[in-house]
């Protein structure tokens, strides 16, 4: 088994244990993460579980997390990037979480043209795991302890359906405010607040996602290296695309390990047109 194939069977193998994890762990952690958020009990929790299992691998090298500060050092190899719980807020409602992982050949922070594999595992109803490598996509369904293939060379439906865009609205942007107009004649929303959970849908139904700049914060809410790059390398690996309103979001040149980025995802004929509304 590569290096690749093992840290899929470690994610796969870990999201029943996070998943079993999460009911006792709805509460706050009384801490920060490094983006100045709270942390929830199981945001901690799911990541000392993941860095414990992820750092064991032969030819990982680097470890980073959303929850924590810096990267550690585990050796020779690829780089590991990931966002342990995913839309973590929604846990006190019970809605839907994933985890995301990028594995990038370069230390970190590192490009999005960096990364040789993406993937996510979400917690709604089942527990699905799609992932991005060699520019094939493959959705699975984890159960009993097994991971198997539903749907391979997975790409954006022709026609998109949906539509979420994160921030409030009177916070919004004056272009991204008509763009959204437009698209609301077009599309249905679904937002519910977990990139995962809302991009799952822009995957299985097309459409657009936004987590755009907003007025009080151009930067955006969600992070290059474990939200924006792997769901980007996603979504481009299925014939979308990604932008963060003037680029791909893989061919940003990251300066900070933690750094915010404006995030637009779908259809490439919407962000082709959210990208000339901007
Ligand atoms: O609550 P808001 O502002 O709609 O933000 C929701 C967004 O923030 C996030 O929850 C941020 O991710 P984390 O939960 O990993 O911090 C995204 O999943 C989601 O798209
Ligand atoms: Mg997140
Ligand atoms: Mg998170």
């Amino acid at each position: 088994m590569d290096t690749l194939d093992t840290i899929i069977e470690v994610v796969s193998t870990s999201a029943p244990v996070i998943r079993g994890g999460l009911a006792g762990r709805r509460r706050k952690a009384d801490e920060e993460n490094p983006s100045g958020e709270t942390q929830m009990a199981a945001d901690v929790w799911a990541d000392e579980y993941l860095e414990a299992e992820l750092t064991a691998i032969d030819g990982v090298g680097e470890f980073a997390s959303e929850e924590r500060e810096g990267v550690i050092d585990c050796g020779d190899g690829l780089s590991v990037a990931i966002d342990p719980l995913d839309g973590s807020s929604n846990i006190k409602s019970n809605n839907s979480m994933g985890t995301i992982i990028g594995v990038y050949d370069a230390p970190l922070p590192a490009s999005g043209r960096n990364l040789v594999m993406a993937a996510y595992v979400l917690f709604g109803p089942i527990t699905t795991m799609m992932v991005a490598r060699e520019g094939t996509v493959t959705e699975y369904v984890i159960e009993d302890g097994d991971r198997r293939p539903v749907k391979e060379d997975l790409t954006l439906p022709a026609e998109p359906v949906v539509y979420g865009f994160g921030g409030r609205v009177p916070d919004w942007f004056d272009e991204f405010a008509d763009y959204a107009r437009e698209i609301e004649n077009e599309l249905k929303l679904r937002y519910g607040g977990s990139m995962i959970g809302d991009m799952n849908q822009v995957m299985t139904y097309g459409g657009v996602f936004a987590y755009p700049g907003l007025q009080s914060r151009p930067e955006g809410k969600l992070r290059l290296q474990f939200e924006g790059n792997p769901i980007g390398y996603i979504v481009e690996s299925a014939g979308g695309r990604s932008s963060d309103g003037e680029q791909s979001l893989l061919d940003i040149e990251p300066d900070e390990l933690h750094q915010r980025v404006p995030v637009h995802l779908g259809n490439e004929e919407l962000i082709d047109r959210l990208e000339s509304t901007l």
